[in-house]
């Protein structure tokens, strides 16, 4: 902890655990005390921290061949997309490393689809995007975040983007006309905000908008995606097909940064050779990996239980809160979910809440002042929630 403070940037504010092990649900830390890991990095961990079949990959492929570039073919490049192709019914996959470089690919390629086939004016494209939104971190993405922790002094901006408040119809209603908009960017629940699920129904409207208006459909499902809210996508709750697909985090396990853009050939084949990429992307150990572990997601019916895990989890915490008033309410699909702890976002009762949470072996993290998130690995069981579900109570009893 005090190399990390003293060499490292100070652009984090972690909660103060050394974490040296993991494996399943559970992390240890460098005194050798297990945790139950209620974060997963995010909902990168979905599989599970080192899952044995996903690490094999990993280590079979980095003692074969680990980067060609894209200069030459590799021969696990083509089953990787043709695998993800299938399994998301998109024709075509663009493979990126982090999150955020997949909504810069999802962005680039909704721009040049505006100008080159919607037959838009020149550098006048628009991009509807959501209030509260997160959708990483680089200039570009920043540009349309109304997070002054995100924004402030970072500019000056990207041009090219309309916010709207989330889970309002009409508001999208009000711009998709506008003959300049190529493309709606969305998360189908608001993650970082702090877990909001839209109104039933909003993702759907939204999308029958954009079909009517020739807007593309773009779906950021890097963290509400690969079985986290109990279905493969969260917009197969409202069966949607996207025009644009975002995929990243669980894509890979946890073991190796991998994210991918897919789309249909009409709208992926206006990029051209030598237009975009990148060094990493799509290289042998990503694809191979990444394989392994949507078969894990497939194989072990991650969907289903964590739509299972889900509800046992919020009817867990709605006894809790029943019992407590320091819980105010909880809220999420499958098994990412959010308590709203029952204080003022400025508070520090959340962060607390968390220390002892960390004291009694289950991390978590707040996000946004009073939010406390809770997104386990999916391969949680009922005997390992009911043993969380008791940390919890005991912890919020002591507030
Ligand atoms: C919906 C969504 N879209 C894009 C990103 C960006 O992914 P990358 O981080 O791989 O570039 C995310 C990331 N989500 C996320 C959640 C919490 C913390 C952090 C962090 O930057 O420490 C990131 C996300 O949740």
């Amino acid at each position: 902890m005090d190399l990390e403070k003293q060499f490292g940037a100070n652009n984090y504010h972690p909660i103060p655990a050394v974490l040296q092990k993991g494996k399943g649900v559970y992390v240890w830390d460098t005194e050798g005390k297990k945790y139950f890991d209620f974060l997963a990095a995010y909902s990168a961990v979905n599989q599970g921290h080192c899952h044995p079949r996903i690490v094999a990959a990993l280590q079979k492929q980095s003692e074969e061949l680990t980067l060609t570039s894209r200069a030459f073919y590799n021969d696990k490049l083509g089953p990787f997309m043709s695998f993800l192709s299938h399994y998301f019914g998109l024709e075509k996959v663009l493979p990126m490393n982090t999150g955020a470089e997949g909504v810069e690919t999802a962005i680039k390629l909704c721009r040049k689809w505006g100008y080159e086939v919607k037959g838009i004016n020149k550098n006048k494209s628009k991009i509807v995007v959501c209030e509260n939104n997160f959708h990483g971190r680089t200039t570009t993405i920043i540009s349309f975040s109304n997070d002054k922790d995100a924004t402030e002094n970072f500019g000056p901006f990207t041009e090219g983007f309309v916010k709207i408040p989330y889970s309002n119809v009409s508001a999208l209603e009000k711009v998709v006309k506008d003959p300049e908009v190529v493309g709606f960017l969305v998360e189908p629940i608001q993650g970082e905000a702090g877990v909001y699920v839209p109104d039933d129904g909003y993702l759907k409207t939204c999308f029958e908008l954009c079909k009517s208006n020739n807007v593309l459909f773009i779906a950021d499902e890097i963290q509400t995606g690969l079985a986290r809210t109990g279905k493969r996508l969260a917009i197969d709750y409202e069966n949607i097909k996207p025009d644009i697909l975002i995929l990243g985090k669980a894509l890979s396990g946890g073991v190796y940064p991998v994210s991918a853009v897919l789309a249909d050939a009409c709208i992926m084949d206006v990029i051209k050779p030598g237009q975009h990429g990148s060094t990493y992307g799509g290289n042998p150990i990503a694809a191979r990996v990444s394989i392994e572990a949507l078969k894990v997601i497939e194989e072990e019916k991650l969907s289903d239980h964590s739509y299972k895990m889900g509800a046992f989890l919020r009817s867990g915490l709605d006894n809790i809160s029943k019992k407590n008033n320091i819980l105010n309410f909880v809220r999420g699909k499958g098994l990412m979910n959010a308590m709203i702890i029952n204080d003022t976002p400025q508070s520090d009762t959340a962060w607390n809440i968390c220390l002892a949470l960390k004291n009694k072996g289950l991390l978590a993290k707040p996000t946004h002042g009073n939010i406390i998130r809770l997104s386990p690995p999916l391969v949680i069981t009922k005997p390992q929630l009911e043993e969380a579900l008791n940390i919890i109570s005991d912890v919020l009893k002591s507030f």
